[in-house]
């Protein structure tokens, strides 16, 4: 099992989503910034580290949102997304594809990895929580 952790990052009413590289395992799906764990990190210092290198920015981390266990072909992944926002920096697309801030109510406009699907979910039923 791959320990992935990833970043759900808010701005006001709209997260972060990130359009993976093409030649990448699951290339060209949206995903959270973020990746694998490497030996002696944290999860929280791997992903800060994950969105330096990925987005040129340092992150605020807050309570997980939620954690799916997903199973490919290639690989099982243990993936934990975190709350987050941006603390310093300007956002740049160092790795993706494409990045792109929406509302959860934009959700299925976007193919997602498949491991998302679930977070997806959750997302866009606690916006209409919200909304009604
Ligand atoms: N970052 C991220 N990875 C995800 C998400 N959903 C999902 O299935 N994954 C999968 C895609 C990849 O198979 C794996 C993360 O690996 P990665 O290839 O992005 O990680 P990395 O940057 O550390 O990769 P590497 O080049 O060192 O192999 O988890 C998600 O929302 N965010």
């Amino acid at each position: 099992m791959v320990e992935v952790v990833a970043a759900l990052l808010w701005e006001g009413d709209k997260f972060l989503i990130c359009q993976r590289p093409a030649h990448k395992a699951r290339g060209l799906l949206w995903e959270f910034a973020g990746g694998k764990v490497e030996v002696g990190e944290t999860r929280e210092q791997a992903l800060i580290r994950e969105c330096r290198e990925e987005l040129g920015v340092t992150v605020s981390l807050g309570h997980v949102f939620m954690e799916v266990v997903h199973e490919y072909a290639d690989i099982t992944v243990h993936l934990v997304l975190f709350n987050g926002t941006v603390q310093s920096g300007v956002l740049q697309r160092l790795e993706h594809e494409a990045l792109c801030w929406i509302h959860p109510q934009d959700i299925p406009q976007y193919e997602f990895c498949p491991a998302d699907e679930a977070i997806l979910k959750r997302l866009q039923e606690e916006f209409k929580t919200t909304q009604a």
